[in-house]
């Protein structure tokens, strides 16, 4: 399937200057959304996987499908004082600005083998933070995996050490 065609550019959001990947096309036709999916969980197919971390909020997405498919848990990684219970968090450098991110300090126990799952790889920024806040609560980020990665933004470079995949490259 050309996921690609799916895929919308959009010149100058949020930002001047940048080129935004805007995924609703994609989410909006059955099939892609569908045969998206598939892809994203086949890449995690041969490894065992207690929970899949979603980033808030286009992270939320896919990542509770993938996690209802493979059989594990669903856990969301949200941007501040969005998490009622106890939580712990990171600070972090995006493409277009800047955020902190929390996780409830239950989500995830010492040991847990754990996908780590968003929609966009940029700079890398946000993934480093969720594979922090993963392992500071002791899980094993197992791969950090994406619909889509902006390669040119190296963002591959901060996640050194982790698999990662994407169903589409730019
Ligand atoms: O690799 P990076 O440079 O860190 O950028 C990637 C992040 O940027 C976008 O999120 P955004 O913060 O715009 O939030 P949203 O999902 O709520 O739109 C995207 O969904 C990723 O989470
Ligand atoms: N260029 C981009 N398009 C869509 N989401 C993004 N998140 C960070 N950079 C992005």
């Amino acid at each position: 399937m050309d996921f690609a065609s799916y895929i919308r550019d959009i010149e100058d959001f949020p930002k001047p200057g940048v080129n935004f990947k805007d995924i609703t096309p994609l989410l909006n036709n059955p099939e892609a959304l569908n045969k998206a999916c598939d892809v994203l969980c086949g890449f995690a197919s041969h490894m065992h996987v207690d929970k899949v971390v979603g980033v808030d909020s286009r992270g939320f997405i896919f990542a509770p499908l993938i996690a209802s498919r493979i059989g594990a848990g669903f856990v969301p990684v949200r941007k501040s004082g969005k998490l009622p219970y106890t939580t712990i968090s990171e600070s972090y450098e995006l493409e277009y600005g800047s955020e902190t991110l929390e996780i409830h300090t239950d989500a995830i126990r010492k040991g847990e083998k754990v996908l780590v799952h968003d929609d966009v790889l940029a700079t890398g920024g946000t993934a480093s933070a969720v594979c922090k806040l993963v392992e500071k609560l002791g899980g094993e980020v197992v791969q950090c995996n994406f619909l889509i990665e902006l390669t040119f933004l190296n963002g591959a470079k901060k996640l050194n050490g982790y698999q990662i995949e994407a169903l589409l490259q730019y």
